[in-house]
Order: structure tokens, then sequence, then C-alpha cells
């Protein structure tokens, strides 16, 4: 671990690591069989199986996706090259990484333009480092870095991909990219069919309105979002003192998707219960988002999740979030009608003002309560 590689207020907080075991990813059936959290197999769906949905969505608000047909190796590749971009210096970070793109710590809670919200007005400081990637901006990105632009490339989809190509990477990208081209641009392309057929099935299993399906989930909104959570030291845990990589909180999209290693460290909330997202590989995890929630009418559940730091480990996740249109109205009996812009300010200003999200509540009928 590179001390230098972390943002100055987390390294006196960070020791070396303490000898660990190797961890191995849990695999296979067994390993589903055994976990509680409900699990949807996306060939299924495809095949119009919308009932399976059901469940997962109205009392977990979370599950685990299998057969998603994203594979492995690229799974994998994009962790790859997150842990490498996230050990570079502090500064090189802060230097290297400019918009569109963005890296923040501290918080996940961002501006519209994907700086950190200023951590003093947050309750708490959150163990994470982040690289924000809106991917509709993609073509207004340009480095040399080939160590940032090969990261780039896993998660561009792949129509961005054959238009930059020629203008932004360097000659030792240009290398790499001939290498890999054919399994990085894969990446931005599967999470944003997947997102698709999962909406489409929810929408489906809802009975919404066709036209209502197609403002509400706006695949040009795909952002990703790639996290390193510093491993926690034991001294504070001796001391007692809890330790989060991201406190509890819902997400704002309609869905999330978490591709995440082996280290592990997600929580959920369930009936009062915090029940853990072990890593298992070659799955995917679905979150439903508030605006999900407000879609469906409160009968899909935007989860609540958090995610402890791990004592021995750095942890490394990706994440695919996707939006209404910013301007598309969400109707529906419980909530006044409102768009995604107009939560979004909601949010802003809270976390400013009251120090967290108050989120769904600010926009929710009184007679629904
Ligand atoms: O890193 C994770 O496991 C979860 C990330 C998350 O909850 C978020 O980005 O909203
Ligand atoms: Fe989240």
């Amino acid at each position: 671990m590179s001390f230098e590689s972390y943002p100055p207020p987390f390294r006196n907080l960070l020791q070396p690591p303490l000898s660990s075991p190797a961890q191995i990813l849990d695999s296979g059936w067994g390993a589903l069989n055994s976990d509680p959290i409900p699990v949807v197999d996306l060939q299924c769906l495809e095949l119009g199986d919308c009932k399976l949905l059901e469940e997962p969505c109205k009392q977990w608000g979370l599950f685990r996706l299998v057969n998603h047909g994203v594979p492995e190796s690229l799974l994998s590749q994009a962790q790859d090259y997150a842990r490498t971009l996230f050990s570079l210096t502090f500064e090189s970070k802060q230097a290297l990484i400019t918009s569109p793109l963005s890296y923040f710590w501290g918080t996940p809670a961002l501006t519209p333009t994907g700086a950190a919200l200023s951590a003093e007005k947050l309750q708490n400081i959150n163990l994470v480092e982040g690289l924000n990637i809106p991917l509709s901006q993609l073509p207004r990105f340009q480095t040399d870095d080939p160590r940032i632009a090969s990261f780039w490339y896993v998660i561009l989809p792949s129509q961005f991909c054959f238009t930059l190509y020629p203008k932004l990477f360097g000659s030792i990208f240009k290398y790499i990219t001939t290498l890999h081209i054919g399994s990085w641009e894969q990446y931005g392309r599967h999470l944003a069919r997947i997102g698709r057929t999962l909406f489409k099935g929810m929408s489906t299993s809802l009975s919404l309105d066709p036209i209502e399906y197609e403002s509400n989930l706006s695949e040009s909104t795909g952002l990703v979002r790639v996290y390193r959570y510093p491993h926690w030291p034991s001294k504070y845990k001796k001391e007692n003192k809890s330790a989060w990589g991201m406190d509890v909180h819902t997400d704002s999209s309609v869905l999330s998707i978490l591709n995440q290693d082996e280290v592990g460290g997600l929580e959920v909330l369930k009936d009062n219960q915090w029940f853990t997202v072990k890593p298992i590989a070659n799955t995917l995890v679905v979150n439903l988002g508030d605006m999900m929630q407000a879609i469906s009418d409160d009968e899909y559940t935007s989860v609540k999740h958090r995610v402890k730091v791990n004592e021995y480990r750095e942890r490394i996740s990706i994440c695919y979030f996707v939006f209404p249109g910013e301007n598309s109205v969400i109707r529906s009996s419980n909530y006044k009608p409102f768009t995604y812009r107009d939560f979004q300010e909601q949010v802003q200003k809270d976390i400013k003002t009251v120090g967290y999200k108050v989120g769904l509540n600010r926009f929710k009928l009184r007679d629904a309560c």
C-alpha cells in the first residue's frame, strides 16, 4: 500500500495492512444457495419471466444477477484498471483526472459537475475515493496517460470508442487498444443492455404505461463510479471507532449495477436487519434506487445500504447508475409530479443545509404517508 496514493486526511488513519489469508471469491451454485440475497437470472427474464422480479424488488430492493452475459474476464479487467489508477499518487489523480471525469474522496455525494459536496457540511467523512465517469460526455475527454486511457476504454460504450479512438490516445495506448479493443468496448454496452432489460421487465411486471417506460429510463444519463475503499487498521477497531466507506443511504438512480471485487463490505437493510452482500464470483448486484421506488408508486423499494471498510484489504467496486431523463416528469399517486432534476436540486440543498439527503419524503404527498 502506498500512503501517497491516499488523500492526506486519510493517511494518518491508515497503517500497513496486517497479513491476512488470501481471499478467494466464493463461486458456484453452492455459494448462491447458502446466501440470503435473492437471485435473478437475466436469461429467464429475457425469456419473459417477469414474475421473478417481484419478490426481490418488493421485499428487498436488491438482488444478485446471474447469467448476465458479461464475460468474467471483462469484470475483473475493469477492477484491475481501477486498482492501477487509484495507485497513482493523490496529487497525480487530482491533476490527471479532469472534466468531464472527476476524482472525489470523503463522500459519494457530488455536485452535478462531479465535485464532492463540501465535506465539512457532511456529518461524517467516508473512507472512500472515487472516479466519476458520465458516459455520454466521454467525447470531451482527453488524456495521453495510458493508465487512465486504458481504464477509460473499458468503460466506454462502443460508439464512442470508434469515434474517439484516433483523436484521443497516444501511441502506447493505440498499441494497448489494438490488443484489447474487442473486450473493452463490450463493458459499457453490456451494462446499458442489462439496465434496459431489467427496467423493461420491471415495467412489464408493474404494468407501466409504455410511454412512461420510454422516458423513465434514459440511457444517456448512464454513469459509472469507480471506488476504492482503504483497509481499516485494527488499532482503530480496538479503540472501538467505527469506520465506514459509505454511510447508510439509498441511491437516487432508477437502477444501480455493482461489480465488486473479492473483499466485500456491502450491507443491505431488510426488515430492520442488516445483511452482508458477500462477493460471489461472476455475479453482479442490482440495487433499486429512489426513482424506481417513485416510478413504481412505492411497490418497489429503494434499498438502504452501506459499506463497511475491511480490516485487512482495500476494496474496489465499480457501479453503473442510470436515471430518468432530467426533465421527464415522474407521476405516481403517492408523490407530487417531479423531475429527476427537481429531485437532485433538493438533495443538494438538503446536504448543504441539513447535512444529509432527505430524499423521496420531500416529494411524498401527505395523504400517502
Ligand atoms: O461500493 C459499493 O459496494 C456500493 C456503492 C454504493 O452504494 C453507491 O455508489 O451508491
Ligand atoms: Fe449506493
